[in-house]
Protein backbone atom coordinates (compact mmCIF):
# COMPACT_ATOMS: atom_id res chain seq x y z
CA UNK A 1 0.00 0.00 0.00
CA UNK A 2 1.16 3.61 -1.06
CA UNK A 3 1.77 6.27 2.05
CA UNK A 4 0.29 9.85 1.55
CA UNK A 5 3.29 11.07 0.97
CA UNK A 6 4.21 9.21 -1.62
CA UNK A 7 1.41 10.46 -3.66
CA UNK A 8 2.01 13.94 -3.29
CA UNK A 9 2.45 15.40 -6.74
CA UNK A 10 6.44 16.01 -7.66
CA UNK A 11 7.56 19.36 -9.34
CA UNK A 12 8.65 19.64 -12.99
CA UNK A 13 12.47 19.64 -11.84
CA UNK A 14 11.39 16.74 -9.77
CA UNK A 15 9.92 14.46 -12.40
CA UNK A 16 12.80 15.27 -15.00
CA UNK A 17 15.24 14.27 -12.08
CA UNK A 18 13.56 10.72 -11.70
CA UNK A 19 13.51 10.32 -14.96
CA UNK A 20 16.93 10.57 -16.07
CA UNK A 21 17.19 7.66 -13.34
CA UNK A 22 14.85 5.48 -15.40
CA UNK A 23 15.87 3.68 -17.64
CA UNK A 24 13.39 4.37 -21.11
CA UNK A 25 10.56 5.88 -19.25
CA UNK A 26 9.41 8.94 -20.71
CA UNK A 27 6.83 12.00 -20.35
CA UNK A 28 3.26 11.69 -21.52
CA UNK A 29 0.59 14.09 -21.61
CA UNK A 30 0.47 17.78 -19.96
CA UNK A 31 -1.54 19.08 -16.91
CA UNK A 32 -3.80 16.67 -15.29
CA UNK A 33 -2.90 13.71 -17.49
CA UNK A 34 0.75 14.44 -17.10
CA UNK A 35 2.23 11.02 -16.79
CA UNK A 36 5.08 8.60 -17.19
CA UNK A 37 5.18 5.87 -19.90
CA UNK A 38 7.35 2.98 -21.18
CA UNK A 39 6.94 0.78 -24.27
CA UNK A 40 8.26 -3.03 -24.03
CA UNK A 41 8.63 -5.83 -25.65
CA UNK A 42 7.97 -9.47 -26.07
CA UNK A 43 8.53 -12.39 -28.34
CA UNK A 44 4.63 -13.74 -28.80
CA UNK A 45 1.16 -12.53 -27.90
CA UNK A 46 1.60 -15.30 -24.63
CA UNK A 47 4.74 -13.46 -22.92
CA UNK A 48 2.77 -9.74 -23.88
CA UNK A 49 -0.08 -11.33 -21.45
CA UNK A 50 1.89 -13.07 -18.71
CA UNK A 51 3.56 -9.52 -18.53
CA UNK A 52 0.05 -7.72 -18.79
CA UNK A 53 -1.21 -10.51 -15.45
CA UNK A 54 1.70 -9.76 -13.50
CA UNK A 55 1.30 -6.36 -13.77
CA UNK A 56 -2.18 -6.61 -12.43
CA UNK A 57 -1.05 -8.06 -9.26
CA UNK A 58 1.03 -5.75 -8.42
CA UNK A 59 -1.35 -2.88 -9.18
CA UNK A 60 -3.45 -4.21 -6.67
CA UNK A 61 -0.74 -4.88 -4.60
CA UNK A 62 0.30 -1.46 -4.75
CA UNK A 63 -2.99 0.14 -4.98
CA UNK A 64 -1.94 1.89 -7.86
CA UNK A 65 -3.01 0.69 -11.61
CA UNK A 66 -1.60 1.68 -15.22
CA UNK A 67 -3.36 2.43 -18.25
CA UNK A 68 -2.33 -0.21 -20.10
CA UNK A 69 -2.01 -0.78 -24.35
CA UNK A 70 -1.45 -3.64 -25.77
CA UNK A 71 -0.33 -4.96 -29.18
CA UNK A 72 0.67 -8.82 -29.80
CA UNK A 73 4.35 -8.10 -28.59
CA UNK A 74 4.17 -4.87 -27.03
CA UNK A 75 3.07 -3.48 -23.87
CA UNK A 76 2.86 0.66 -23.50
CA UNK A 77 2.68 1.14 -18.99
CA UNK A 78 1.61 4.55 -18.22
CA UNK A 79 1.18 5.51 -14.70
CA UNK A 80 0.19 8.77 -13.17
CA UNK A 81 -1.48 9.98 -9.70
CA UNK A 82 -5.21 10.46 -10.23
CA UNK A 83 -5.30 11.74 -6.42
CA UNK A 84 -2.58 13.98 -6.93
CA UNK A 85 -3.55 15.14 -11.18
CA UNK A 86 0.02 14.77 -12.01
CA UNK A 87 2.99 12.09 -11.00
CA UNK A 88 4.13 11.28 -7.67
CA UNK A 89 6.85 9.29 -6.26
CA UNK A 90 4.33 6.22 -6.24
CA UNK A 91 4.71 6.11 -10.36
CA UNK A 92 8.28 5.97 -10.34
CA UNK A 93 8.03 3.10 -7.60
CA UNK A 94 5.92 1.46 -9.05
CA UNK A 95 7.59 1.74 -13.00
CA UNK A 96 10.69 0.43 -10.91
CA UNK A 97 8.69 -2.90 -10.14
CA UNK A 98 7.71 -3.09 -13.86
CA UNK A 99 10.94 -3.21 -15.08
CA UNK A 100 11.76 -5.20 -12.47
CA UNK A 101 8.69 -8.06 -13.80
CA UNK A 102 10.26 -7.32 -17.40
CA UNK A 103 12.76 -10.12 -17.14
CA UNK A 104 10.50 -13.00 -15.58
CA UNK A 105 8.16 -12.31 -17.70
CA UNK A 106 9.78 -13.00 -21.33
CA UNK A 107 11.71 -10.18 -22.89
CA UNK A 108 11.85 -10.27 -26.69
CA UNK A 109 15.58 -9.16 -26.58
C1 LIG B 1 -8.98 4.63 -3.43
C2 LIG B 1 -7.73 4.14 -4.12
O1 LIG B 1 -6.71 3.94 -3.20
C3 LIG B 1 -7.25 5.14 -5.14
O2 LIG B 1 -8.32 5.46 -6.02
C4 LIG B 1 -6.03 4.67 -5.91
C5 LIG B 1 -6.29 3.46 -6.78
N1 LIG B 1 -5.33 3.34 -7.85
C6 LIG B 1 -4.67 4.40 -8.33
N2 LIG B 1 -3.90 4.30 -9.41
C7 LIG B 1 -3.26 5.33 -9.93
N3 LIG B 1 -2.51 5.17 -11.02
N4 LIG B 1 -3.36 6.54 -9.36
C8 LIG B 1 -4.10 6.75 -8.26
O3 LIG B 1 -4.15 7.89 -7.75
C9 LIG B 1 -4.78 5.66 -7.69
N5 LIG B 1 -5.51 5.77 -6.61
Amino acid sequence: MQSATVRTALSATQIIASLAKTEGWKLHGDGADLAIEKTYKFENFLKTMAFVNAIAYLAEQQDHHPELLLTYSTCSVRFNTHDVQGVSRSDFECAALVDALYAPAGRSA
